[in-house]
């Protein structure tokens, strides 16, 4: 146990490095706003000295005019028109101010939001595989929201608060030194309750917010599969799951706030009884003539308002915590790397066009695991020509969309290569890969859009009329044309209104557009009843012409024509050829074949 203690320490010490080097990194977005903060400062000065001169006017309207017994009643309408002058002038400049911090705050937040979604976005598969999209959200939403309260609350309070109580102190040693000099014994016991209740306020603080961060993770996690926790009757157990995430975020809040409200009024407490206490000492000097009145009411409204901005900065001291931990998250993500180094500038195609690449696949001796230790292919080796349609086929997780996944480069081998005309797809840029690799998958996934978006994948440099001769082409037009808006209906995210089926002939529709030179369909007429299949197929037919076309399916029906079959077993190719071929073999495809065909009972091992 007394080992744990120094590493404790330094892992502590680690994560504190951690944190500041976060906040250096977030005070980066804040240069560009550098003008607005310094506006900030400019009328918290001005809000500060107008707010905090107006008891002082009040002072001189007792010592000069009233209580020296002069009946004139000018200097007492002048001071008052200056006491609301002063409210005004307090008024407006709090307001620009605010303004001002809520223009820089939103801004770097927004531009925060915008740089790490657009990081996110060029993170590989295997990131997304170790991460939950429910606590992704949590970053992008909780984390920088937390953040902006950095700048919109806590920067804003050391200014605001740490200029007041320099101004009040200033007027306080004005007014009467002797009395200033009393009121400062009061900071021992400020910094005490400061102190006592600073722990327990952060622990308290902390752990509403993990519970909150875990209430929405689990939400939104929820959210997206809810069809499946239906169709599992699993509402039950999840709704229970939730209520014990909501109870728990609720007492830690509950007990949040009670701190708070403890801590809030011992501040009341305390300063109430400092009024008591400079009333009772300046009272006696008021009876002695040794203190003015009017001093003694300026005096007494100056120790009121001193604990208030003592009260505000310690309770920005959670916020502090709460955004150098959110700063620190957001910073480790900025700092996650794409396991695809994308540093490849060998261009493919004619014209340096990818789309007119000339298709020849080749995989070298490729081994390939999602995790070092257990490799998924071991040792597959193909050699594709250009326009060759392959068929892949295998059993369930036999590595069929594996392989194909390494020609998308959604993961790098862990030996050998995949090449595409004669270059390694690492040395290609990822932005040309993917227009030369189009990818039909069984579950498309179709954006928050109309289906001209949709399938022009939002490239307006593709007019309408190429959308929708591309969706003529493989016979989406009836479908769109049952919609209410036509091509321009809006589809609600992941493409729900319309069916699986019909979500794959918009997925068509994109591959007819963009026309890359090689064509992957991983079990992609899986949804379609059989005369659309047909359909499809034969417009797929007439798009692959002259492409490369890799065609993954567990119907063998859908691969039997193509012009080489691989057959993949637990990672290996265990037999290629054409059909024919690959019957009259009558191993392992033709057993496949023959089970397919409900010739055979059982299913072969694979
Ligand atoms: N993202 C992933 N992370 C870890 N393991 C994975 C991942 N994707 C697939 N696997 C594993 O890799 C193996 C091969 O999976 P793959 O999806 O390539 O098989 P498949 O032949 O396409 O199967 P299916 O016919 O079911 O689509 C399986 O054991 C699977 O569990």
């Amino acid at each position: 146990m007394a080992g744990q203690e120094p590493e404790n320490r330094a892992k502590q010490d680690r994560e504190k490095a951690g944190q500041s080097a976060a906040i250096r990194g977030l005070l980066v977005y804040a240069k560009p706003h550098k003008r607005q903060f310094v506006g900030v400062v400019g009328c918290t000065i001005i809000a500060i000295a107008a707010d905090l001169l107006q008891p002082y006017i009040v002072k001189i309207a007792i010592d000069d005019h009233l209580m020296n017994g002069s009946k004139e009643f000018s200097p007492l309408l002048l001071l008052g028109g200056l006491y609301l002058l002063l409210s005004l002038l307090s008024l407006l400049f709090s307001y620009i101010q605010n303004q001002l911090i809520q223009i820089a705050g939103q801004g770097i937040v927004m531009q925060l939001r915008k740089d790490l979604f657009r990081h996110l976005s060029r993170l590989s598969p295997s990131f997304y595989d170790r991460m939950s999209s429910g606590g992704l959200v949590t970053h992008i939403s909780g984390d920088t929201e937390t953040v902006s309260q950095f700048f919109t609350q806590v920067c804003l309070s050391l200014v605001r608060d740490g200029m007041t109580l320099a101004f009040i102190l200033f007027f306080m040693f004005q007014l009467d030194p002797v009395l200033a000099g009393y009121s400062l014994l009061l900071l021992p016991a400020i910094a005490l309750i400061a102190a006592l209740f600073r722990g327990y306020m952060r622990k308290t603080y902390q752990l509403s917010r993990s519970r909150l961060s875990r209430l929405i993770a689990f939400t939104a996690e929820n959210l997206s599969g809810m069809n499946l926790v239906q169709a599992f009757h699993q509402e039950r157990e999840q709704v229970k799951q939730f209520e014990d995430r909501n109870s728990s975020y609720y007492e830690a809040n509950l007990r949040e706030i009670r701190t708070n409200v403890l801590f809030n009024r011992s501040f009341d407490l305390l300063g109430n009884l400092s009024v008591a206490f400079v009333t009772w000492i300046g009272g006696r000097a008021v009876y002695g003539e040794g203190l003015e009145f009017g001093v003694l009411y300026a005096f007494i409204t100056y120790i009121r308002q001193f604990f208030q901005p003592i009260n505000s900065i310690t309770q920005q001291w959670n916020t502090l915590q709460a955004a150098s931990v959110s700063a620190d998250r957001i910073w480790r993500l900025f700092k996650t790397n794409s396991e695809l180094a994308d540093k490849g500038v060998t261009t493919i195609g004619q014209d340096g066009d990818p789309r007119r690449a000339v298709g020849a696949v080749r995989f070298n001796d490729v081994v390939f695991g999602y995790t070092p230790e257990e490799p998924v292919l071991q040792g597959i080796s193909l050699d594709i020509e250009p326009g060759q349609r392959i068929g892949i086929v295998g059993t369930t997780g036999a590595g069929k969309s594996s392989l194909i996944s390494l020609l998308c480069r959604f993961y790098d081998t862990q030996r050998g290569s995949v090449t595409i005309d004669g270059v390694d797809v690492r040395q290609i840029p990822l932005v040309q890969l993917r227009r030369a690799v189009g990818l039909v998958q069984q579950e498309p996934y179709l954006f928050s859009g109309s289906i001209i978006d949709n399938v022009r994948l939002f490239d307006s440099s593709i007019s309408p009329e190429q959308v929708r001769e591309a969706c003529r082409f493989v016979g989406a037009d009836a479908l769109v044309g049952r919609l209410p808006d036509g091509y321009e209906t809006l589809l609600s995210e992941k493409g729900s209104g319309l069916s699986a089926g019909e979500r794959q002939l918009i997925s068509f529709a994109r591959i007819v557009v963009f026309r890359p030179s090689i064509l992957i369909l991983d079990e992609a007429t899986a949804n379609l009843d059989s005369s659309t299949e047909q359909m499809v197929q034969q417009a797929l037919n007439s798009v692959s012409v002259g492409r490369t076309t890799f065609v993954i399916a567990h119907r063998i029906s859908t691969v039997m024509d193509a012009d080489r079959i691989i057959v993949l077993r637990s990672g290996r190719i265990a037999e290629s050829g054409s059909h024919s071929e690959l019957m009259r073999r009558g191993g392992y495809y033709a057993r496949l074949y023959a089970h397919s065909q409900g010739e055979q009972e059982e299913q072969p091992a694979g």
